[in-house]
């Protein structure tokens, strides 16, 4: 089409279809963008695809041009799936712009603000697993990332990693991925014919509706909770509870019911596999980093000492520890590509045209990984941050890029902001003040096992590869200053078990700080 940015030669009819990545899509989209530019085409089928890897190109569309690009591509799996009530893939419509408001006042800073005592509370559970199970370090932060939004958004928590909340929960969300995964089935948003195929010919039609209910099975049941809860006059504050009880104040429909109900699981698909994903690079880079986890000991040491435990407070005292963090955001983003846009009427930028209904990507990875703008882009240099803002080498243009570019862009950015900053600080700060993480050692040749830094998952989220992590506590007060933080913790947490099953009761009932 005249005007469309550049892009790789077409075939007729199929487009780019054949060349487009079924997976590691940010890898495969950095190549292009060295050769066709900060902005390019792709046509799939009939569609148009455009991917951004220029922050100062992707805020002219995104940000400034928000009202006509922040809808959604169209998705038939995952209307089939939730029904057309999840948040995240809605279009831009009334519906969408009423349950976003929602979900944004409930995530505000001051709102999470109120959720101190029970982030602070999880965090702190993580250490102590650590100190107590430090090999399975992976299964306690993603209880951790499940049990903190539950808690946060339900009122119910998780207590240990085999439980069944935490296990049903990863279970669905790793089914559902596999079923949204381009290339997984046909596709059928770019032939829409296949929707009429009979079931016999088309698995993913009962994998499809078998996915659904699951997702209802887990979802209902948060705001049944809530209902439960008040009905026998034990609140204990969360988002969901004040949704029962305030039906009026948000002017609740059918429509609205509908939404609400899937409102605590929407937030879970947003925030638990991104949260974890975050911390496991980030366990995974200081662990192949030792320099950097040594200067961020001694920083550490300086602010917050010996006789207590990390507190969000500390954070804006600990630049260091600040840079680490935006070195991973920078080097491992955890949506690589975020979550398409899609435009609602034709547009512009840098000149080029875009025609409406396109699809917008915007390449994350590539925004980081630019070496024209950091020296040696591939490294692990926190460091880079305290010379520069953006950690950008002298002379690059910053114009367009912002420290939480990673949670995406205008209208469609990341409703959970606060609640993961939060999680993260706090995690970060606890571990590098209780732990020393290094490379576990082979007991047979005695060498260390290496975690290659490469090796991830595939899929929408940038997940490591498992890996193993010697994790000990960096001296004995401090693991019993854990102990005492984790009984004193026991007194926050009995407000989120209050409908445990017999499992986790028991196991509750084994922890110390239990009179
Ligand atoms: C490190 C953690 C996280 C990262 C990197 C992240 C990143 C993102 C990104 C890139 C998007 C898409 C933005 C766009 O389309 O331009 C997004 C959307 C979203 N995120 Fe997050 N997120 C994180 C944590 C969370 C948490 C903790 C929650 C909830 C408690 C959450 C809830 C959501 C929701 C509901 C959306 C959809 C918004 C919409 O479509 O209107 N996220 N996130």
């Amino acid at each position: 089409e005249p005007g469309l940015p550049p892009g790789p030669p077409t075939t007729p009819l199929l487009g780019n279809i054949l060349q487009f990545p079924k997976e590691y899509a940010h890898l495969k989209f950095t190549q292009w963008a060295k050769e066709y530019g900060g902005i390019f085409s792709l046509k799939v089928g009939r569609g148009t695809v455009i991917i951004i890897s220029d922050p100062r190109i992707a805020r002219d569309l995104l940000e400034h041009k928000g009202a006509t690009t922040a809808s959604r591509p169209p998705f038939y799996i995952g209307e089939v799936v939730t029904g057309g009530n999840s948040l995240i893939l809605m279009q831009n419509t009334p519906t969408w712009r009423r349950v976003r408001r929602l979900a944004h006042n409930l995530l505000t800073k001051e709102q999470c603000a109120k959720h101190k005592p029970i982030q602070a509370a999880e965090a702190t559970q993580v250490m102590y697993d650590f100190l107590k199970d430090p090999e399975h370090f992976s299964s306690h932060i993603g209880r951790y990332t499940n049990s903190v939004i539950t808690s946060i958004m339900a009122g119910f928590r998780s207590p240990r990693k085999g439980g069944a909340d935490v296990v049903d929960f990863f279970n669905f969300v790793h089914r559902w991925a596999r079923l949204a995964t381009p290339g997984a089935h046909p596709s059928i948003d770019l032939f829409p014919i296949l929707k009429y195929m009979p079931e016999r010919w088309a698995a993913w039609k009962m994998e499809a509706r078998e996915v659904r209910s699951m997702q209802q099975k887990l979802y209902f049941g948060t705001l049944d909770r809530c209902a439960a809860r008040i009905a026998e006059e034990r609140q204990n504050g969360s988002f969901l509870e004040d949704i029962v009880k305030d039906l009026d104040k948000y002017g609740l429909d059918r429509e609205m019911a509908a939404l609400q109900r899937y409102l605590c699981g929407v937030m879970l698909e947003g925030g638990t596999e991104t949260s974890s994903t975050f911390l496991l690079n980030f366990i995974l880079l200081i662990m192949n980093y030792q320099e950097v986890q040594e200067k961020a000991w001694e920083e550490i040491g300086r602010v917050i000492g010996e006789d207590r435990s990390p507190v969000l407070d500390d954070w804006e005292r600990l630049p260091y520890v600040q840079a680490i963090v935006k070195e991973v955001f920078r080097l491992r983003p955890p949506l690589p590509v975020a979550v398409p846009h899609y435009t609602t009427a034709d547009e512009s930028v840098e000149s080029y045209f875009i025609p409406k209904d396109s699809t917008v990507i915007v390449n994350i990875w590539a925004m980081g990984h630019d070496a024209d703008a950091f020296d040696d882009p591939e490294v692990f240099n926190p460091a880079r941050f305290l010379t520069s803002e953006f950690g950008t080498k002298p002379g690059a243009d910053d114009s367009g890029r912002r420290h939480d570019l990673h949670f995406g862009y205008g209208r469609r950015f990341c409703v959970g902001l606060h609640l993961a900053n939060d999680a993260i600080r706090l995690n970060v700060m606890n571990y590098l003040w209780a732990f020393t993480f290094r490379r576990a050692i082979n007991t047979k040749t005695n060498t260390p096992v290496p975690a290659d830094i490469d090796n991830y998952h595939d899929g929408m989220v940038l997940c490591p590869q498992p890996f193993v992590c010697d994790i000990q506590p960096r001296n004995v007060e401090r693991a019993q200053i854990i102990e005492r933080d984790f009984a004193g913790a026991r007194r926050v947490f009995e407000q989120f078990e209050q409908e445990l099953g017999p499992e986790d009761a028991a196991f509750v009932r084994s922890l110390p700080g239990r009179f």
